[in-house]
Formats: C-alpha cells, sequence, structure tokens
C-alpha cells in the first residue's frame, strides 16, 4: 500500500453493501452479496474517511448501481465513472428512481459496447454527490445535513471512497475503469493510486491537471452559487423545500453548459434566432439564451447546489502530479493499458490535454477521436464513435 493509499484508507469500524431494492437480502457483513439484480441501486457503507486535505468524513456511504455478472475468476468486472453532474444510472431505462434513462444506455447494456453478457459494470455515485452516495445534503453525525461543514473531499479521497466499495465487492481488479471529463479525473487517480487493482483505462475527455482556463470557468459557477442569497453560506437545508439557491445553480449551469458545447454548433444550431415570439430589441430573448435557461432550471430539479460546488472544488484541485513530482512523473507510474479519447471540437477540455496524457502514461495507444461538432459533451452525444472507440479497446482488453 503506498503512503497516499494509506492516508486516505477507510478507517471506520463499519462496512457493509445493502440494498434498498431487496431489503430481504440486506447483507450483515462486509461480504459482496450478488442479488442485486440488473442496474438496481445498492448502498456500501464503508465507514470513514481519512481526507486528503485534512480531518475525517465519518459514516461514508457510496450509492452504485450493477449490470452483468462477476464471474467465477471475478475479472470481468468494470468500474465506470460518471462526469459532474452524472450519477449511477449509466444503463438502462428510466424506471423507478430514475427520471431519465442512463447516460450512457446506448453504450453500456447487453450487446453493447462496454456489453453487459461479458461485463460486470459497477457505477457508483461519486463521494460528495446527491444521488445516495455521502455528501453535502447528507446527515452529518447530529443528524443536520453537513451544509457548510462538508469537508473538502479530493478526487483521492473520492477515489479512496471506491476503493473502499471495491473490497466489499470482493473485486481484486478491475479490468477496466473508464470515464469522461469529471469522471476521467477519478480514472487517472485509480491508476496512480492502485495500480495493482486496475488493468487498463479509458480516459475520456478529461485532464491530468485542472487548466486555469477551467479554473476561470468553474470560479464564475462557483460565485453564482455561493452569492445567492439563498445559498446561506452553504446552510439552506433547514429553510425549507424550495428555498435553496436555485438561480445560482442555474447561472452555474449557463456558465457550465455553455462551456460544454462548442461555439460553432451555437451558431449552426441556433445563430440569432428569437425564442418563439421573443423579440430581443424588446427585451425578450434569442433562442440560444431559452436553451441556457432551460439547461439552467433542468439542473436545480435534480441537482443540489452544496453538491455541485463540493464537486466543483474537487475538481479545481485535480492534479495527478501533486506530491508526486509533477504531471508527468505521475502519469509515468501509470501500469495500466491505456486508451485515451479526445472530442475534437472540446474546448473545454482540449485535446491537447489528452495528447499530453498518451505522451507520458507508458504505452499508452495514439489518442482516439470523436469528430464532432458538439463540444466536450460530445462524449455523451456521439454514440457510435464512443462504441467503436471503446468497444474495440475492451476486445483487446479482453484477451488473454
Ligand atoms: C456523465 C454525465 O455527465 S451524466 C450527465 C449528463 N446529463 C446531463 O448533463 C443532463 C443535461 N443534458 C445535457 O447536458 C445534454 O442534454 C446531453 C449531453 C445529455 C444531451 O445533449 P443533446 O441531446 O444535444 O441535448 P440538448 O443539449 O440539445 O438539450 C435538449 C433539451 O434542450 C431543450 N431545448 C432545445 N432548444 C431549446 C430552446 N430554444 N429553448 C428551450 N429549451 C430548448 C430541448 O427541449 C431539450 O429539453 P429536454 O432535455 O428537457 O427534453
Ligand atoms: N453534461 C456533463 C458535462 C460535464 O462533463 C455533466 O453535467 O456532467
Amino acid at each position: 500500500m503506498t503512503d497516499e493509499r494509506r492516508v486516505a484508507h477507510a478507517v471506520g469500524p463499519s462496512r457493509r453493501v445493502r440494498s434498498r431494492v431487496e431489503p430481504e437480502q440486506i447483507p450483515t457483513t462486509g461480504a459482496w452479496h450478488p442479488q442485486h439484480g440488473p442496474g438496481a441501486r445498492s448502498f456500501a457503507d464503508i465507514g470513514a474517511l481519512q481526507l486528503e486535505a485534512g480531518g475525517r468524513l465519518p459514516g461514508v456511504t457510496l450509492a452504485y448501481e450493477t449490470w452483468g455478472e462477476l464471474n467465477e475468476a471475478r475479472d470481468n468486472a468494470v468500474l465506470v465513472c460518471h462526469a459532474l453532474t452524472g450519477d449511477s444510472h449509466v444503463a438502462g431505462p428510466a424506471g423507478p428512481g430514475h427520471v431519465s434513462p442512463g447516460w450512457w444506455s446506448s453504450i453500456v447494456g447487453p450487446g453493447l459496447a462496454i456489453d453487459t453478457d461479458r461485463w460486470f459494470v459497477v457505477a457508483p455515485n461519486v463521494l460528495g454527490g446527491c444521488q445516495g452516495s455521502t455528501g453535502p445534503s447528507s446527515p452529518a453525525p447530529d443528524g443536520t445535513p453537513w451544509g457548510s461543514r462538508f469537508p473538502h473531499v479530493t478526487v483521492r479521497d473520492q477515489v479512496a471512497a471506491e476503493l473502499e466499495l471495491t473490497d466489499l465487492l470482493g473485486i481484486e481488479r478491475w479490468a477496466n475503469v473508464v470515464g469522461g471529463s469529471m469522471g476521467g479525473h477519478r480514472v487517472l487517480e485509480w491508476a496512480i493510486l492502485a495500480p495493482e487493482r486496475v488493468r487498463s483505462i479509458a480516459v475520456i475527455a478529461s485532464g491530468a491537471q485542472t487548466t486555469a482556463d477551467q479554473i476561470a470557468w468553474a470560479h464564475a459557477q462557483l460565485a453564482a452559487i455561493t452569492l445567492d442569497p439563498n445559498y446561506r453560506g452553504g446552510d439552506y437545508y433547514a429553510a425549507g423545500p424550495g428555498q435553496g439557491p436555485h438561480a445560482g445553480l442555474a447561472l452555474a449551469r449557463r456558465i457550465a453548459h455553455t462551456t460544454y458545447r462548442s461555439a460553432e454548433e451555437l451558431e449552426t444550431r441556433f445563430g440569432r434566432i428569437h425564442q418563439h415570439a421573443e423579440d430581443p430589441m424588446l427585451g425578450g430573448r434569442f433562442a440560444v439564451q431559452s436553451y441556457l435557461d432551460h439547461h439552467g432550471s433542468k439542473l436545480t430539479l435534480r441537482f443540489d447546489a452544496n453538491s455541485y460546488v463540493a464537486l466543483t472544488r474537487a475538481m479545481l484541485t485535480h492534479d495527478v502530479g501533486r506530491d508526486r513530482g509533477g504531471v508527468r512523473a505521475a502519469l509515468s507510474t501509470i501500469t495500466a493499458d491505456t486508451l485515451v479519447v479526445a472530442v475534437d471540437s472540446d474546448r473545454l477540455f482540449l485535446p491537447h490535454e489528452s495528447e499530453r496524457i498518451a505522451a507520458a502514461v507508458p504505452g499508452a495507444r495514439p489518442v482516439r477521436y470523436v469528430r464532432s461538432p458538439y463540444g466536450h459533451d460530445g462524449f455523451l452525444i456521439e454514440h457510435e464513435q464512443m462504441s467503436r472507440h471503446l468497444g474495440e479497446f475492451l476486445r483487446q482488453v479482453a484477451r488473454p
């Protein structure tokens, strides 16, 4: 175990997996329980986490979903790491507990690129999130939400929590760890923190170290939320339903969403058209403004502002080179078979960041490109290209 791993290791006494879907099958020990069914959301209690930036987070829970079956050799497990506002619902349709289909439902499933007839797929909701895993809206030991008391968690802490989940599931080594954007941050940290637990990685539209440009965009988003008077320093839960910093969160999403798409796409799609009968000369909106307003308000229905802040801060401090002699030195320790994918029109995670990763990871394949007008969100939209890249890679990884 490396020093970093030891520092960020769970220290709590009680670790177990449980399922809200099949309560009669709740296991009483930390043993992997195979009866969770396709896509059922389960919960792992991993105890306390000692945090990289200091402090301790007690009673950590990770929500997760699984698809497929873990084989007898336990060598067919794939970990999918979601992006900033994603969650564990990667595959399958909308349904009870899920307002939308899985965010990669045309990539993960039976017969698809990440074939759940072949692979046992696990997707946790990230530490700091708001879809079942411990985050700022979870109860602190005094029974009230953490709110402003939620400590700074880093990408390494998030991976440390997922390592505990991995142990609980009885998975010695992931056949593949895959993720885009913020998910890609975790993929890289997985390969560096626990090389012995990862056979291959796919890092998609991501970076090894958050850039000044990304920090700048995130800064405006954080300000939008924290300057909303309803933010109340992060302690808005007691104000009651609907009283949180929704305006600030929606503004943050408008800013973020603009960076997730390309200028070319916005121009082609919206140009200068007005939103229906609205006339900008009379105070109305252009269609692109309405589009961003829509994405802003939609997020407020499904996401907690404090989680947005906590996860954004985790992204800001993402730097695989921290305390490891720099980015290149850190990447050079990766032993996993590595695929890096970039979206050619991504203006947030620039393709040269992907090239930098591939150049520094020993034996990494040449960067694969998604050719798309959509920008960063291309990794969520261009299913065919993503399927081709991931499918080919996984077929090679599967070869003995
Ligand atoms: C791994 C993860 O990141 S998981 C999280 C991914 N999911 C999200 O981020 C949810 C937010 N959604 C998105 O970011 C994107 O919709 C994606 C990436 C999922 C898909 O992109 P696209 O298919 O290109 O969808 P697009 O960006 O065009 O958005 C479509 C929505 O905009 C709405 N819209 C389009 N034009 C306008 C307009 N002029 N005014 C208002 N709304 C508009 C559509 O009605 C549609 O609404 P709906 O989603 O409520 O049905
Ligand atoms: N739409 C994605 C983009 C960030 O990678 C999200 O909200 O997580």
